[in-house]
């Protein structure tokens, strides 16, 4: 805390600041106002104001400079009105607490000290000089968040600025009152994070401008990589930094980038409202976000449906010991990995020599351009050229092929009996047709003319432009290219490769695909892989795990659709993503830079990327040079009882630092049974709301134990629970029941394990599950077992933990 003289300092800059906003506010809300009523009328009273004259070619470009200049005196009101209530939005915001830190920086050379006080926007003196708040995101204030007083620097787009930093202070304003003053020697005060970390747990996320950490710091302020990858612990502020970074990344290149060239891909729909309120909080727009299954789901169209990441997860955490399971999990782990990547190319290279499998195109029953015909085409084309622009030939040519046929077809019998069922209104039609035509026949007429006196030849039959003719050759002609039409969309939508079969040829049989793929090996059980693979296309289903390499190979066969607008990527619980998903983003958004964060102690999936291994995947992407790694050790979620049982559940967890905010150690009970154990957590889930937990969580592992969980403590009468599934849209506040997986990225104030017992996480493959479901919680971690307590807790030091009988 600091002296007496020093808050009254501070508490009277602070009114000074406050009342300066509040006039500022009051200046500015007229003028928006006034901003935004022209605007309206203008809007209201565009076309009174343009004189609208297309008489004569000078009227209309008259009319046309009229209505452009109408336009661009519409746009200046609104942008500047946009611009008035952007401000003022701003300063609005900054009124309940104007600031939350300051720094005494005293540049050299300069032989003076200034006082940079600094706040979630900047608020400028209206001389427009002296910066009373500075935005969190200009460089002077990274030095707040990087250096402790003493010698310190920061960098500008000039150059390095350096000096000395004197003072180093954290403020608690609320209202425009001053709560609580720190001077702050290392990080960023421990005893504000303290604070900030000891609140509740919320249904939506919060901004951590005021505590950024410096190692967070430099995630948020990156802006040299390509592509950057964040190994974090769980809990230890990746997802948090991330937004920041967001919303750094708008400030800093505001001129030139937009929020919606910005998307994220989120766990699940869930965790989409979780995040969305950080950016407009921070007062931007909100990135684009979304999830990967959405992206699946566009790129494989209507014609086959994917399975989604949760059924696959509820798959491999169903016990079974089956062959067919076996098989499943192996083709997961296969069909996610680098090898099976190559594989592909390989055989894309092989379709380029033989074997594409096109789809006839078919009309009225019969072939008429069949598949034969296609694969000749196709391989009669130079082998230098590679498959996808063949493709784009053989499209070409099939468009060409259908004019000529559509030509011939004008003169089927059908054609003539379809005429017959015409009715007077079609014949009108193509009177008028032809009549508008008319311009075209008189020109005809008259050129015939000039021909005959020129070369002294007879004209032709006069039926040449017999009407009734002409009429009835239009009417086939519109007949025939009606019925033409949907096939040119599909060879145009390129619906004449077999890409189901292509996929599907591939899983024929080990020699099969070691020829096709030019690969050396294939995994254990490969013919039950291949029959799965199968069978499941044979549905139009695609396994999970089969969806990217489809999508990826019907990319390296048909050429790759790209977005160039997006600008950056950022991909949250990055170790659930294949090396396939991770190519398959690097191509669709080629012009975008990529961050990755995530935590392979929390890789649940089967198909998950080791983030920063010296082999991963990951940093082949872009390459090394293009690649930087931030990890982040220290995790700020739970208390420190909570985080050291939790990081001795993994085999290096050790590294984990916990955050010095303590609490009541893990608690765990044991029961007969799983009705015991719900009459325990439904006192325990009063007790807990007793003590003023707002945000509490049942987890289960799967989603059927979920709704059994569910169903058991509403039949103990625990008061509004809720059940949480992989449809539920946002999250809500209260006591949660939900499966592990759909926990990811969230927080609780208190998490109830719902069975840790050997019968449920038994497996070695189930570690990471019950890892991240333990750290899901901030301050209480209740844990329960009908029977033997799983392995992972057995194995833990039992200081660990307090037991109940
Ligand atoms: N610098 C900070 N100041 C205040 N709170 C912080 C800070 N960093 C992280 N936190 C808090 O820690 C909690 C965990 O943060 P976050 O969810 O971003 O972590 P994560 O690494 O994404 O976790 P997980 O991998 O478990 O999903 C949040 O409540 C967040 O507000």
């Amino acid at each position: 805390m600091i002296n007496e003289q020093d808050w009254n300092q501070e508490q009277a800059r602070l009114d000074e600041v406050t009342e300066k906003l509040r006039a500022r506010i009051a200046e500015l809300e007229p003028e928006a106002d006034g901003l935004r009523n022209q605007a309206g009328d203008l809007r209201k009273r565009f076309w009174e104001e343009v004189t609208v004259n297309t008489a004569t070619d000078e009227d209309f470009e008259e009319t046309f400079y009229s209505i452009k200049q109408q336009e661009a005196l519409l746009s200046e009101r609104e942008r500047s009105y946009r611009l008035r209530f952007q401000q003022w939005k701003g300063l609005n915001r900054l009124l309940p607490s104007p600031y939350f830190g300051r720094i005494d920086f005293s540049e050299d050379g300069l032989g003076f000290s200034e006082q940079v006080y600094i706040g979630v926007s900047s608020f400028v003196e209206s001389d427009g000089l002296q910066f009373l708040v500075y935005d969190w995101r200009t460089p002077i204030a990274s030095m707040y968040y990087d250096h402790s007083p003493g010698p310190a620097f920061y960098d500008t787009p000039g150059g390095l600025v350096s000096g000395t930093m004197e003072l180093k202070r954290q403020y608690q304003i609320r209202d425009g009152r001053l709560l609580n003053v720190f001077d702050t020697s290392l990080t960023i005060g421990d005893e504000l994070l303290q604070q900030v970390l000891g609140h509740g747990a919320d249904a939506q996320m919060k901004t951590i401008v005021a505590t950024i950490q410096k190692e967070q710091n430099a995630i948020i302020r990156d802006d040299k990589s390509r592509m950057l990858i964040v190994q974090g612990a769980a809990g230890s502020g990746k997802t948090s930094a991330a937004l920041q970074r967001v919303a750094y990344l708008l400030y800093k290149h505001r001129e030139r980038l937009k929020a919606d060239q910005i998307v994220l891909f989120s766990p699940n729909p869930m965790f989409n409202s979780y995040v969305s309120t950080v950016l407009p909080e921070l007062g931007e727009e909100n990135m684009q976000q979304t999830t990967f299954q959405e992206y699946l789901e566009i790129g494989l169209g209507a014609g086959l449906r994917p399975e989604d990441p949760f059924d696959q997860i509820e798959y491999v955490l169903s016990d079974s010991s089956s062959r067919a399971y076996e098989a499943r999990l192996k083709g997961i782990a296969y069909k996610a990995s680098a090898a099976f990547l190559h594989a592909l190319r390989g055989y894309a290279g092989w379709l380029g020599r033989s074997g594409m499998r096109f789809l006839g195109i078919r009309f009225r029953d019969r072939d008429l351009i069949p598949a034969e015909r296609m694969e000749a085409q196709f391989y009669a084309y130079d082998a230098a050229i590679n498959v996808a622009n063949r493709i784009a030939m053989l499209q070409e040519w099939l468009l060409k092929e259908l004019s000529v046929l559509e030509r011939e077809e004008r003169e089927a019998l059908w054609v003539q009996d379809e005429l017959d069922y015409l009715d007077k209104d079609d014949y009108a039609a193509a009177f008028r047709e032809l009549h508008q035509d008319r311009g075209v026949f008189d020109f005809a007429e008259r050129y015939e003319q000039v021909q005959e006196r020129l070369q002294g030849r007879s004209r032709r039959d006069e039926s040449d432009f017999d009407y009734a003719e002409r009429e009835e050759a239009l009417l086939r002609k519109q007949v025939v290219q009606e019925q033409f039409k949907p096939l040119r969309r599909s060879v145009k939508r390129l619906r004449f490769i077999d890409t189901t079969g292509l996929y599907a040829q591939l899983f024929g049989g080990r020699e099969a695909y070691l020829a096709m793929s030019g690969e050396t090996k294939v995994p254990a059980l490969w013919d039950d892989i291949c029959e799965q693979t199968r069978e499941k296309l044979g549905k139009l289903e695609l396994f999970y795990e089969d969806a990217t390499p489809y999508l990826y190979l019907k990319e390296l066969v048909e050429g790759v659709r790209t977005n160039t607008e997006i600008r950056h990527v950022f991909v949250d619980e990055g170790q659930d993503y294949s090396v396939f998903q991770y190519e398959f983003l690097k191509r669709l958004f080629p012009r975008a830079r990529m961050t990755v964060l995530g935590d392979f102690g929390q890789a649940i999936f089967t198909q998950a990327t080791e983030l920063h291994g010296a082999d991963s995947p990951l940093i082949r992407l872009y390459g090394e040079s293009d690649t930087s790694l931030i990890r982040l050790v220290r995790s700020y979620r739970s208390t420190r009882e909570i985080v050291a049982f939790a990081r001795e559940l993994l085999p290096d967890g050790r590294e984990i630092v916990p955050f010095e905010r303590s609490g009541p150690k893990p608690r765990l009970a044991k029961t007969a049974s799983r009705q015991q154990s719900a009459a325990r957590m439904a006192a325990d889930v009063a007790a807990l709301r007793d003590e003023g937990y707002a945000s509490i969580a049942v987890i289960a592992k799967t989603a059927a134990e979920s709704a059994e969980a569910y169903e058991a403590l509403r039949a103990q009468g625990c008061p509004s629970l809720r059940l949480v599934t992989k449809e539920t849209p946002t999250f809500e506040k209260g006591t949660l029941v939900l499966p592990a997986y759909l926990a990811k990225g969230v927080e609780f104030d208190a998490v109830l394990i719902y069975d840790a017992s050997e019968a449920t996480y038994g497996r070695e493959s189930e570690r990471k599950l019950f890892y991240t479901a333990c750290t899901r919680a901030m301050h209480r971690l209740l844990l329960y077992a009908a029977g033997e307590w799983t392995p992972f807790v057995r194995a833990l030091d039992t200081s660990l933990y307090d037991e109940r009988s």
